[in-house]
Parts: structure tokens; sequence; C-alpha cells
């Protein structure tokens, strides 16, 4: 098992990554402090509570001596909402859950959000772990950002609240449906191009198309975990540094809930990559073969790169209340060369519609061509 530590305001915490990681889930969260006895509330969806893996982490929790229950929710980004943590809420209450119990979030980023989410904000604070099972999640069980949408757009409420520990079981990625693996690997690549250069061009030189053996997985999850652990250990709270993160994000949200959820994170996320990356060059940041690259490594993981037929007048309100804008002006991290992101905070949204005009075109011209 490998222990990446990551720094955080609040103390550091470990990610524990490897192929045997839930067996051990009772005896790892005894390790972390918590006595026999406490009180743990697995928060999962109820795809993965009918997954064998929900019942080995319940299972190794009860065997070391935790009182344990599972509240389910389901699955969607539609979960990631105040009604449900509200829900949440009352099932720990009902549960007796005291500031000096745990809650473990088993399952993908909707699942993590949500009820890190609720661990920070129920009785003030209680402490919580996340056990990710999706590829998407090497990157949103790492550092802290937890929360909820609101109709308004994606992740508006929420909290900087790290994990004690994030217990990372690589085999339970062996269930993902192809769809949901690629959707992951676009975070993958995400971290390639932010500051990971020799990681992109693995992925060009060998697409990870399906989930492979955890040996072979290990050590790419590994790289890409270190690119996000760097990135929030500089800025935790995001005032700076960590909107490298957000790359592809501000177009990519917008697209995302636009899409009502019908494309995943990583969709929505590749194509705001692909804009963003058309921004990049519209604005002489971005060398052309570098673009290239980075669209024809988002296509070879099979991830949709064509700009959807939504208006841009359509996207325009969602785009405007991104965390990011300072301003009128709106705030991008933008890519400026292969393992180089920049944010840049003077974008007018024409600049950012014009991109957007010329691509939708586009995509119409060649849907056009494929039709005769
Ligand atoms: N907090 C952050 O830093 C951060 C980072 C990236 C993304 N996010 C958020 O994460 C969410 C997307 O996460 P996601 O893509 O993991 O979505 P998800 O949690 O909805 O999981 C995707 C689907 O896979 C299923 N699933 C989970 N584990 C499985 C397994 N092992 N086998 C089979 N099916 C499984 C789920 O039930 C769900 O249907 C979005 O809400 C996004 O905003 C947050
Ligand atoms: O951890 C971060 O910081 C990120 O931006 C990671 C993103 O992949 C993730 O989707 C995050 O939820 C976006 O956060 P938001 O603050 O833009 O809502
Ligand atoms: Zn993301």
């Amino acid at each position: 098992m490998r222990r990446i530590e990551v720094r955080s305001a609040a103390g550091t915490y470990p990610i524990m990554l490897g192929a045997d990681v839930f067996t051990q889930a009772g005896s790892l969260v005894l390790e972390l402090g918590f006595r026999r006895g406490t009180k743990v509330t697995i928060i999962t969806d109820d795809t993965v509570a009918s997954l064998p893996f929900a019942d080995t982490v319940l299972t190794s929790l009860d065997e070391a001596g935790f009182v344990t229950q599972t509240l389910t929710v389901p699955a969607g980004d539609s979960s990631k909402s105040m009604d449900m943590a509200i829900d949440l809420y009352r099932g720990l209450l009902k549960f007796g859950m005291r500031r000096s119990d745990l809650v473990v979030a088993l399952g993908g980023g909707v699942v993590g959000d949500l009820a890190g989410f609720v661990a920070a904000t129920y009785l003030r604070g209680i402490a919580f772990v996340q056990a990710p099972t999706t590829l998407l999640a090497h990157d949103s069980s790492i550092g802290g950002k937890v929360g909820i949408n609101l109709p308004e757009g994606k992740n508006l409420v929420g909290a900087f609240y790290p994990p004690r520990a994030v217990l990372y079981d690589l085999s339970a990625l062996r269930y993902l449906p192809v769809r949901q693996w690629t959707n992951g690997m676009a975070e993958v690549i995400k971290h390639g191009i932010i500051a990971n250069p020799e990681l992109f061009a693995n992925l060009e030189a060998k697409p990870l198309t399906e989930c492979p053996l955890p040996d072979t997985l290990e050590p790419i999850l590994a790289a890409a975990i270190q690119v996000k652990v760097d990135v929030v250990q500089a800025d935790e709270r995001e005032s700076g540094r960590r909107q490298v993160l957000n790359v592809g994000h501000t177009i990519g949200h917008a697209i995302e809930q636009r899409s009502h959820y019908q494309l995943g994170h990583g969709e929505a996320i590749s194509i705001g990559m692909v804009l963003e990356t058309k921004l990049a060059q519209a604005r002489n940041l971005l060398a052309q073969a570098d673009a290239l690259r980075i669209v024809s490594v988002l296509e070879a993981h099979g991830l949709p790169v064509r700009t959807p037929a939504d208006e841009f007048s359509e996207l325009r309100g969602l785009i405007d209340v991104d965390k990011k804008h300072g301003s009128a002006l709106w705030t991008f991290a933008l890519p400026v060369a292969i393992g180089d992101v920049r944010v840049v905070s003077d974008v007018r949204p024409e600049e950012v519609e014009a991109v957007y005009v010329q691509s939708l075109r586009a995509a119409v011209r060649c849907q056009g061509h494929k039709l005769t």
C-alpha cells in the first residue's frame, strides 16, 4: 500500500492507495486515533451500496469494533443538494452521532462532495474520511473542497474541509462502466496538462481506455494525485495557484449543468478544456502543436471534444457565477504549454463567445459532413 501525505492547515492527512485498502478500513481508522465504540456513518449512493466492496468496508469497520450505520442517497449529481444534506443531517442525528464520531464518504465525487459538506456543517463539523470509488475521485477526494450545487450553478455552496484520510482501493475501480472510467480520465489528463508533461506523454503514447490492472494503474494514478497534492499544499484555500486545477471548468461546469447532468463531470470538463485551449490559442498563449496534442489525447481516450448545441446565451449566466471571477471580467485557468497552466483575470465575455460560436459552427459543419 502506497502512502502519500497531504499537508493542510488542519493537520497532515494520508492518502492510502493500493489494491487491498478496503479490507483494512477498520484498522486504518483505528490508526487515525478513533476508538472502538465510535459511531461511524457510511454515506454512499444506491449504485455503490450494491457493489461487493461496500460490504467489505462495512464488515471491516464492524470487526474493528466501530458502531456502524449506512445512509444511502440516489446516484447522480442531483443528490448534491441542500434537501439531501438535510436528510443526511437527520440520519446522523437519529443515530446519535456526536462530534467525536466519524463519517465515511464511500463513492465517487458526488458522495465525497455531499458527505464532506454534511460532515463540515453537522454540529459545526465532525471528522470524515474519503473512500473514493471512481477514477474521477482521485481528484475530488483530495484537497478538501466539499459542497453542493444550486439551480443557479455548480458547487456554489460549500467549504474547504479536509478529510482525516483518503482510503483509495484500486480494486473498486474494476466495477466502473467504461463511460465512468473515461469520465475520470479527463481529470487525469488535466493533471498532466497542469504540471506533468511526462504523464501527459505517457497517456498520448498509450491511451488508458479501460481500467488496467492495479500494478499498471497505481503509478499513473499516483502521478496524477501528486500534481493535485502539490497544488493544494501550495494554496489550500484557492487564493491563487489552486485556480490552475480549474482548467476546463469555467466553461465545463456551465456545459455540465446546462446538460442537466446528462454529461458526466469529466465529459463536460473535456469539452471545457477544448474550448479553453482554443481561448488560450486566440490569446496567443498556446502553440498550435500543443493545442492539437490536448484535443487529440482527449479524443484518444474516447472523451467528447465537440461543442454542444447550446447557444452561448444559454451558458453565459452559468459562466458568470463562477467563483473565480473578481469583477465584470472573467477569470480563466488557461493552458500555456503541456505541463503549464496560467490564470488570467481579464477575459471579456465577448472573447469567450467568439471562440464558442466559432467552435459551434465547426461542430455543426462536421456533423453535416457525417450526414452526407
Ligand atoms: N471536490 C472536488 O475537488 C471535486 C473534484 C472533481 C469533481 N468533483 C465533483 O465530483 C462529481 C463527479 O464525480 P464522479 O464522476 O465520481 O461522479 P459520481 O459520484 O456520480 O459517480 C459516477 C457514477 O459511478 C457510480 N460508481 C461509483 N463508484 C463505482 C464503482 N466502483 N463501480 C461502478 N459504479 C460506480 C456512481 O454510483 C455514479 O452512478 C461532480 O459533482 C464534480 O463536481 C469534485
Ligand atoms: O480542487 C480544485 O480546486 C478543483 O478545482 C478540482 C476540480 O476538478 C473540481 O471539479 C472542483 O470541484 C471544482 O471546484 P469549483 O471551486 O470550481 O467549484
Ligand atoms: Zn473537476
